[in-house]
């Protein structure tokens, strides 16, 4: 006659626990078949250690999935049921086995395991409410920091673009050769900020992409620091006019652009050339910086600044121009890349924009 252990039960709307006075419970094995459970083990309960085992057939059909937890003291099962509700017994036959009773600790009527799922529902959506309101506070916070680094940003260019322009219209064609002396703070400043945008990318602050904005910080920054900045020969070139005047001109229409974005506004003439001046501005731009590229390499050669010494027995060294040909060869991938990039975005905008108006 096989021993039985005495077993505990109490319901809630979803699952049957099932408490098993065990203590060093051992080789467990439980589990459902046709709405039947098994339950074996070696352990100690009423008659010392032994090996112990019994079966109920439920009520109501339940999940077959058991889920079973040892502990020094008894061995918990959770059973879930087939469909919510209530059952007015645990099993199929309304006589109940000796060994089974109910498990005061757990124990709840129907109303109360009613009113612990309506408590679990308020804390639940408590819990969201906070979230939300966290993710709020997030999202304002974020909203700050974009709107004004795209204001500082906008501010810096303007004063590029317009400072340029004056000058242009009082010097006309001398105001070509100082624009380094007149400008560079500035346009160093706003350059060495735009690293910003490819962290925001990378951490995924705004939907842009990571290449394409790493291609034009890099690129950029290139030019300016390592071609204008390293090179007092090139300061006085009118090159550095057309560099600084292509890249503020799309600028200081991208920048309020954004700023506008931060409040889900748009302007639509705005909308419309921040994505179609980089048509014409775009392959300008990068002629101008690939043309400051080729200007400086006989400079480079001259003064042999970042060459790469070679070793002693070789006798030379590599000029600094070597990189700059590949330099030149990777502005041409970069340009297509973000060519490509910004008109799939430029399709983007208009398409959905459409759709909207439809
Ligand atoms: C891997 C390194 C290799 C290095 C190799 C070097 C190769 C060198 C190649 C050099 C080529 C560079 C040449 C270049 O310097 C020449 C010029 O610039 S000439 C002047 C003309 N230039 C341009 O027109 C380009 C201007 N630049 C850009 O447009 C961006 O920098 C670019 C990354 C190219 C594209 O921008 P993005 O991917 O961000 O597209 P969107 O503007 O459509 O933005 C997407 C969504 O993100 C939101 N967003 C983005 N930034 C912000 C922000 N600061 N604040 C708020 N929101 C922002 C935007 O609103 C969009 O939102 P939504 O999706 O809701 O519409």
């Amino acid at each position: 006659m096989p021993l039985t252990p005495l077993v505990y039960w109490a319901q809630r709307h979803e699952d049957i626990y099932l408490r098993v006075e065990l203590t060093d419970a051992q080789d467990i094995d439980v589990h459902v078949h046709e709405n039947i459970l098994q339950f074996k083990a070696q352990g100690h309960g009423a008659k010392g250690q032994n090996e112990y085992e019994f079966s109920l057939e439920f009520l109501s059909p339940v999940k077959p999935e058991v889920i079973h937890r040892s502990t020094q003291r008894q061995v918990s099962i959770t059973v879930k049921k087939g469909q919510h509700g209530w059952w007015e017994r645990l099993t199929l036959k309304e006589r109940k086995p000796v060994f089974l009773a109910p498990d005061f600790d757990r124990w709840l009527d129907e109303s109360d395991a009613e009113m612990e799922i309506r408590e679990k529902e308020e804390k639940k959506n408590r819990l969201k409410a906070s979230r939300h309101k966290e993710e709020e506070g997030f999202i304002s916070l974020k909203t700050a920091f974009l709107f004004v680094y795209n204001l500082v940003q906008f501010l810096g260019f303007s004063w590029i673009f317009i400072n340029m322009t004056v000058r242009l219209f009082i010097f006309g064609q001398d105001s070509l050769y100082d624009t380094f002396h007149t400008i560079s703070d500035v346009m160093f400043f706003c350059q060495i900020l735009a690293a910003v945008e490819v962290l925001n990318a990378a951490f995924g602050v705004v939907h842009s992409g990571v290449i394409p904005s790493l291609i034009q910080v890099v690129g950029r920054n290139f030019v300016l620091f390592i071609i204008f900045g390293s090179l007092e020969e090139m300061h006085n070139r009118p090159v550095v006019f057309f560099v600084f005047y292509l890249w503020s001109a799309i600028e200081i229409v991208r920048y309020p652009f954004y700023m506008l974005g931060c409040f889900n506004t748009e302007w639509k003439t705005l909308t419309w050339l921040r994505y179609t001046i980089w048509i014409p501005l775009y392959p300008l731009g990068v002629l101008a910086e690939a043309v400051a590229v080729i200007q400086s390499i006989p400079i480079f050669d001259e003064t042999k600044l970042f060459s790469i010494p070679l070793p002693k027995a070789l006798g030379t060294s590599i000029s600094f121009s070597f990189v700059l040909y590949i330099y030149l060869v990777l502005m041409f991938l970069g340009l297509l890349i973000n060519f490509r990039h910004l008109y799939k975005q430029r399709k983007r905008r208009f398409r959905t924009k459409k759709r909207k108006a439809n």
